[in-house]
């Protein structure tokens, strides 16, 4: 049996306020694959993300990648497995400097890893531009200077700059204007596929997700309370729960069109 790429089990999150914000929630996620994590607001889904990438250790549980335990390495160790495991986050604007021009924000991750070569450099990032499919006329602009979409690109380039092989894509598009949020998931899609990235792909809204997704896990008060194929749970969820947020994204997009 091959390792899957990720491998998250009896994963436990607690806030020092006591908070039980994932509570033994286990998944696998395999190279070129997406899962979606769903659920409502509070249902633990940002939390499980901050524990996959270690930017919060986990009260218990095992969180594998590519077969080594991440919980049990120290800073150093998890510092050079980082590029490896690259976030996405909600907010465009936020996720970026807003000193920093497109071409400097896609160089940085490279810099800071000591990767960047004055010659091949410049090369490296137009590519990247091309990666996300951004002009690279817009390379000089700073984010004031850009939609909400075109930020987003440049945030996908900086984390594809370190070369990872999981994307964790915490709500990528939910902040950005409907009318985009299908290119960049159409873009992630095409990503995921070209460079074989496995994709844990957290959000609420079930109707975009049906089209990102190859698995999901409905997520509520920090459990996994349904998961299976997208296309099984769009069609026939089994959980009261997971037909109440089908119910809503589909409202959702009734408003929205
Ligand atoms: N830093 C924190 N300190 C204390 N409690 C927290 C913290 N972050 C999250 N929580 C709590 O943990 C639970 C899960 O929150 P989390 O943000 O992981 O859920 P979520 O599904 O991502 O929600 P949303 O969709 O609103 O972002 C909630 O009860 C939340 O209030």
């Amino acid at each position: 049996m091959t390792t899957p790429l990720l491998e998250v089990r009896d994963l436990t999150v607690r806030y020092p306020t006591s908070v039980l914000a994932v509570d033994r929630v286990s998944f696998t996620l395999a190279a070129g694959e997406t899962l979606a994590l769903v659920g409502g607001s509070g249902s633990g889904k940002s939390s499980i993300a901050a524990a996959v990438l270690m930017l919060r250790r986990p009260e218990a549980g095992s969180v594998r990648f590519e077969g080594r335990e991440l919980t049990a390495l120290d800073e150093r160790a998890l510092r050079r497995l980082r590029p490896a495991l690259q976030p996405v986050f909600q907010d465009p604007y936020g996720s970026l400097s807003p000193r920093l021009r497109a071409h400097d924000a896609i160089a940085e991750p490279l810099r800071v890893q000591g990767r960047w070569d004055p010659l091949t450099g410049p090369a490296r990032v137009r590519e990247l531009l091309d990666l996300v499919r951004l002009d690279p006329g817009l390379a000089r602009r700073r984010p004031y200077e850009l939609s909400g979409g075109q930020c987003q690109r440049v945030g996908i380039a900086r984390a594809l700059a370190c070369e990872p092989r999981l994307l964790v894509l915490d709500e990528p598009v939910s902040a950005l204007d409907p009318s985009v949020r299908a290119g960049i998931v159409n873009l992630l899609n095409e990503l995921r596929d070209e460079l074989g990235l496995g994709q844990l792909f957290i959000g609420h809204d079930l109707a975009l997700i049906r089209h990102v997704a190859h698995r999901v896990a409905v997520l509520r008060h920090g459990r996994i309370i349904e998961t299976g194929p997208a296309g099984q749970v769009w069609a026939a969820p089994a959980d009261p729960y997971t037909r109440e947020l089908l119910a809503a994204g589909d409202l959702l997009a009734r408003v929205v069109q």
